[in-house]
């Protein structure tokens, strides 16, 4: 187990953003798949595979923005909460979506920090794409394209994890 905190900085990420983002990671990737070049269906890819849990929206906006209709989910729990321990697979995405080595495949997740997590589902799936929103430097080896790059002392927020909640004024009392 590695303690993961303090983190020095906060990057918080709305629900516009996510998208945002999330539409150009899928725009990068549009054509890049090994099934063919311009105007090739699904961008070139045979599915979109989301690694649960974070990865669940990102891959949703870029499974709709290629069009990609055989969508599933690789389970790997890395993290309670900011602490990280070993990841492991709890639920593996179906034999004949992956074939043999991946090929063809876009693995989407939010995002790659230490790599641990994509680096299990690498060795699994070694010809699958691998690409996430945001990426930190420690882990940017792991991915294949990403949008984002965020220093390592930063804990990015997602708005799944977030309410919307009054704050003081900068003037405030006293
Ligand atoms: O590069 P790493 O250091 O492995 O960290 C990145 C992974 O950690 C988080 O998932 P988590 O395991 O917390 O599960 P969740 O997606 O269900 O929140 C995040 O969504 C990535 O999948
Ligand atoms: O910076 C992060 N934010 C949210 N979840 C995470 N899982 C690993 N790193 C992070
Ligand atoms: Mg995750």
């Amino acid at each position: 187990m590695t303690d993961r905190l303090p983190h020095e900085k906060g990057f918080h990420v709305s629900w516009d953003q996510i998208h945002r983002d999330a539409r150009a990671l899928a725009w990068r990737l549009d054509g890049q798949g090994p099934g063919g070049s311009d105007g090739a269906a699904g961008g070139g890819w045979r599915a979109v595979v989301a690694i649960t849990r974070g990865g669940m929206a990102p891959a949703m906006i870029v499974s709709r923005e290629l069009d990609i209709r055989v969508v599933d989910t690789i389970s790997v729990k890395s993290y309670d909460h900011q602490t990280q321990a070993e990841p492991r697979v709890i639920k593996a995405p179906q034999a004949e979506i992956m074939g043999a080595d991946g090929e063809g495949v876009l693995v989407v997740d939010d995002l790659v920090d230490t790599g641990k997590t994509l680096e299990l589902v690498r060795r699994l799936y070694p010809k699958a794409h691998f690409a996430t929103v945001y990426a930190k430097p420690q882990g940017r080896e792991m991915v294949d394209t990403f949008i984002t790059e965020v220093s390592q002392d930063t804990w990015i927020f997602f708005p799944w994890d977030m309410a919307l909640q009054y704050v003081e004024p900068f003037r405030g009392k006293d």
